[in-house]
C-alpha cells in the first residue's frame, strides 16, 4: 500500500482526490496540509509539511504557487518523490523544480488527464506539418471563475510543445489589447476565458488560408485530474531522483 501525503488538501482537487484514493485499494493518504480549515477528510492535517508528523512514499500536491518552496524543500529534505499539479509557477520556481529534481524524484505536469497527454503529443504533430505550412497557432482556453493563474499551465504546455516542433522560433501573445500591429506569424496567440464552473476547455486552432484545424479537449469533471493524479503517485513512489512526466505513466 502507498502511502501519499495530500498537500492542498482542504480545496476543490484535493476534496475530489481524497474521495477517489479512500476507493482505491492501493494508495492511502495518511496525511493532508493545507492553510485552509476543512472539514474531517478522515485523515490528520497540518497547517504545513514542517509541522507534519506523519511519514509518506509519496507527495501529491494540488495547492498554490506560494507553497511549492517549502514543498521542493521537505522533497529534498525528506527524500520523499512529489506529483507536482500546481500551476502558475514562476520561472524561478520551474528552475528550482529542475534543480530539487537532482535530489528527489518529482513528476510535474500541468493536466493529469489522459486526454491533454495526447493531445500534447497531437499538436506537435500538427504544429510541424502545419505551421511549417504558414499556418497561424492560437489556443483557446476557458476555465472556472475560482481559478487564479492565466494563462492555465495546459496552455503554455501546448504551446510548448508547439513551438519545441518548431525549434523554439515562436513567441507567446497572452495580451494583444495595447498592440496597434498585426500579428506576427510566429507567434502563439492564448486567449483566457473565466466563468462559472467551466471544468476546463483548451481548443489548439490552426488556421490557414481558406482552411482552419482545430484540436479540442474538454475536461467535464475534475475526477480525470485526480485519476491520473493517482495513477502518477503509485508509479513515482520509490523512483530514484530525477524529473518524470505523465508520458512515463501512461502509455501514449
Ligand atoms: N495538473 C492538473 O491536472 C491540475 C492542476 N490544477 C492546479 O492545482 C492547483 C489547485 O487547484 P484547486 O484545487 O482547484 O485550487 P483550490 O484553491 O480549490 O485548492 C488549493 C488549496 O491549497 C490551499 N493552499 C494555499 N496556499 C497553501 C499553502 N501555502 N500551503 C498549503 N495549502 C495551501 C488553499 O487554501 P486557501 O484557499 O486558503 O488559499 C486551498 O485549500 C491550481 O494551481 C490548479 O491550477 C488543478 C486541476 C488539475
Ligand atoms: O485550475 C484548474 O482547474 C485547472 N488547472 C490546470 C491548468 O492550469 O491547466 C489543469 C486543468 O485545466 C484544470
Amino acid at each position: 500500500m502507498v502511502k501519499m501525503i495530500m498537500h492542498g488538501c482542504c480545496g476543490a482537487m484535493g476534496h475530489v482526490i481524497t474521495g477517489l484514493a479512500a476507493e482505491d485499494g492501493e494508495i492511502r493518504i495518511v496525511a493532508g496540509i493545507d492553510v485552509r480549515e476543512g472539514t474531517d477528510l478522515g485523515y490528520p492535517v497540518f497547517t504545513s509539511l514542517d509541522q507534519c508528523s506523519v511519514e509518506a512514499d509519496v507527495i501529491v500536491d494540488f495547492a498554490s504557487p506560494k507553497a511549492v518552496d517549502g514543498l521542493l524543500a521537505y522533497s529534498c529534505k525528506k527524500q520523499v518523490p512529489v506529483v507536482l499539479c500546481t500551476t502558475g509557477l514562476s520561472k524561478e520556481q520551474l528552475a528550482a523544480v529542475e534543480k530539487a529534481s537532482q535530489v528527489t524524484a518529482i513528476l510535474r505536469s500541468a493536466n493529469m488527464s489522459l486526454g491533454v497527454n495526447l493531445l500534447l503529443k497531437l499538436v506537435s504533430d500538427a504544429a510541424r506539418v502545419l505551421a511549417g505550412s504558414g499556418f497561424d497557432m492560437e489556443i483557446v482556453e476557458k476555465h472556472h471563475n475560482q481559478k487564479v493563474d492565466a494563462p492555465s499551465g495546459t496552455a503554455l504546455a501546448l504551446a510548448d510543445s508547439m513551438n519545441q516542433a518548431m525549434d523554439g522560433q515562436y513567441a507567446y501573445t497572452c495580451d494583444r489589447s495595447t498592440r496597434r500591429e498585426k500579428r506576427n506569424p510566429k507567434e502563439i496567440g492564448i486567449s483566457s476565458v473565466r466563468g462559472g464552473s467551466i471544468v476546463g476547455e483548451h481548443d489548439v486552432i490552426f488556421a490557414g488560408r481558406d482552411e482552419v484545424l482545430t484540436l479540442s479537449h474538454t475536461a467535464y469533471s475534475k475526477a480525470i485530474f485526480a485519476k491520473g493524479a493517482l495513477e502518477a503517485a503509485k508509479f513515482l513512489a520509490g523512483k530514484k531522483p530525477g524529473m518524470y512526466s505523465m508520458t512515463d505513466v501512461v502509455d501514449l
